[in-house]
């Protein structure tokens, strides 16, 4: 099967996972790499666009976990490279929520709102406590008003509804730096390739990396992995790093030869694809409010989600004139399927509604459409807390967010803190534990390679899935994976040509076998057995 085209490793993807897993390979010796990227460009969902004559960043915009006692290994990648960022601090948002006749809510009802969501999102721990122990309890009420919606919004739609304790914050720190640089947050990639492939003018002209190839076949076997890509192309190599989304994994762009075992396909269905969009509108002058703990707002309509979080870009570029509105799921999935004209007429009727009918209209709209991507197919992943428990099998997701402002609050003596805190942190503890285990172990098994092929992305990171750090990590931890396991295929080769030759050239003088038929199959030693054997996620036992 050796060919002259052989490469050690393929890295499938060129996000920030694949440029670090390419840079660790390297810097471990394997330069006969090969990273197929289906796009035209590097970065992934690290994506800029100039737009109104500054950057717009289309993807990850902060470098989120900064302070804390470690040091967030993209903030000092960040700081090498000078990339200009700006403190962003969207807690005061809840200050200046509107209503559709553009009045500001006063701080005591949007007080009061804040806190019934916050009871509501206890009674559902509650419920879901009680559900776990076999008991029937009630459902808590839902949001009902625009305001109490907004809130509902904010709390588990705006920012990553993660599974606590969140890592993120625990070992980088609570601020939060948005990107304001021209060259965007994919310079920092620039760099990283910088490091391996050979670049000129900024530019990477190193024919290892191999743009426009969109990978649509996997065919793998214990002797290597043959790559078919669209345009008919074929490579070869030993091993693959495959970085593509859970979104794209869930697709169906890439099969696999042999299917992948049931355990693994299972694990990738379990994972949810969160769609997070970030609509960019250019104005000729500001009409909004600026200044200190202006930067957000919210808007609250009865319709929950519509144009709810608006951000001015002012801090970011001062005088650039723009606002940012971020829709999730099911309204970035509408919006996308419309035109920009549309959507535009939407986000103005919402402006008039804030700021009266006299402000101007924008020149210019920019919707990313990160469902619609094919090579995304959503924006991150989140691992859904699950439990083996039927009755509560349905129940995916728990809302973070107002567990991190709790958390917030007790550090900030924030005036909002709600009263019994520390009631619910008792209440949850059992539940949390249980179903963060499940949590971590599913993505144990995204992550779990299935004999060369080795899976990356942010959405293998048990700590930091959902980040730009969480891929950086992730593309680090599978080289060292890989290089593990080159090591131990070098020993386990050498063994059995100590084992086989010797004594077969002995006593026959032929030898039937080749090196790497001789070799056992990978598959079953890279798999944690004692999880799926524990059915704690509910997987069905391993098939291989
Ligand atoms: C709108 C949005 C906002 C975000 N905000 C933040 C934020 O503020 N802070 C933060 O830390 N994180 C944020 N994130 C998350 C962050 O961007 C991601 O976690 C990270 O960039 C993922 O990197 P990755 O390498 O895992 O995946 P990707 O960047 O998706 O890289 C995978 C690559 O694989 C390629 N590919 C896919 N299929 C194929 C195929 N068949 N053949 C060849 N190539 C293929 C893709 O084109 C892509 O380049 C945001 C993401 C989005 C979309």
């Amino acid at each position: 099967m050796d060919s002259p085209s052989r490469s050690s490793v393929i890295i499938i993807g060129a996000g920030v996972s694949g440029i670090s897993a390419g840079k660790v390979l390297a810097e471990n010796g394997i330069e006969d790499m090969i990273i197929l990227e289906a796009s035209d460009r590097i970065g992934g969902r690290i994506r800029k666009e100039n737009f109104g004559g500054v950057s717009a960043e289309l993807g990850a915009g902060w470098i989120a976990g900064v302070g804390g006692k470690e040091s967030n290994p993209v903030w000092e990648l960040a700081s090498q490279s000078g990339l200009r960022t700006c403190f962003s601090d969207y807690s005061n948002a809840r200050y200046n929520i509107y209503d559709r006749s553009g009045k500001i809510f006063p701080s005591g009802v949007a007080a009061d709102s804040y806190k019934k969501a916050v009871d509501a999102a206890i009674e559902k721990l509650r419920s879901l406590e009680a559900n776990l122990d076999g008991e029937v309890s009630e459902q808590p009420c839902s949001p009902k008003t625009p305001i109490e919606l907004a809130i509902d919004f904010i709390l588990h739609d705006f920012e990553m509804a993660e599974v606590e304790p969140i890592s993120t914050y625990v070992d980088f720190g609570e601020r939060e730096f948005l990107v304001a640089d021209n060259r965007g947050y994919e310079h920092l990639l620039y760099k990283m390739a910088e490091n391996f492939l050979f670049t000129s003018e900024g530019k990477i002209l190193d024919n290892r990396l191999k743009l426009n190839k969109v990978v649509r076949e996997l065919q793998h076997s214990r002797n290597g992995v043959v790559v078919k890509t669209e345009d008919g192309c074929v490579y070869e190599a030993n091993y693959v790093i495959l970085s593509a989304s859970i979104g794209v994994l869930q697709s169906d762009l890439i099969s696999f030869r042999p299917p992948l075992p049931r355990w693994k396909t299972e694990a990738i269905e379990k994972c949810e694809v969160m769609i997070y969009t970030k609509i960019f509108l250019k104005f000729p002058y500001k009409f909004w409010p600026c200044g200190p703990g202006k930067e957000f707002f919210i808007y609250a309509h009865e319709r929950r989600g519509y144009y709810t979080f608006w951000q001015h870009m002012e801090n970011a570029y001062p005088g650039s004139n723009i606002l940012v509105v971020t829709l999730t799921n099911g309204e970035s999935k509408r919006v996308e399927a419309q035109s920009d004209e549309e959507t535009l007429e939407e986000a103005m009727g919402v402006l008039r509604d804030m700021f009266g009918p006299n402000i101007p209209n924008a020149t210019d709209i920019l919707v990313p459409r990160w469902w619609n991507n094919r090579f995304q197919r959503g924006s991150y992943s989140n691992y859904p807390i699950i439990s083996d428990n039927q009755d509560v099998h349905n129940i995916k997701v728990i809302p973070i967010l107002f567990l991190l402002h709790i958390f917030l609050c007790f550090h900030s003596g924030c005036t909002w803190r709600f009263p019994c805190c520390s009631c619910f942190i008792e209440k949850r503890g059992k539940i949390k534990r249980e179903l963060h285990n499940a949590s971590l172990n599913l993505a144990s098994f995204v992550q779990a390679p299935v004999g060369r092929i080795f899976f990356t992305g942010e959405h293998t990171s048990e700590r930091f899935s959902g980040y730009v750090h969480g891929g950086y990590l992730a593309g680090i931890d599978t080289s060292k994976s890989l290089l593990e396991e080159m090591r131990k295929q070098k020993e386990r080769e050498s063994e059995s040509q100590a084992f086989l030759l010797e004594p077969l050239l002995a006593l026959t003088g032929s030898l039937t076998l080749t090196q790497t038929e001789a070799v056992p199959s990978l598959h079953k030693c890279d798999i944690p057995t004692q999880l799926y054997l524990g059915g704690q996620v509910g997987l069905q036992e391993a098939i291989l």
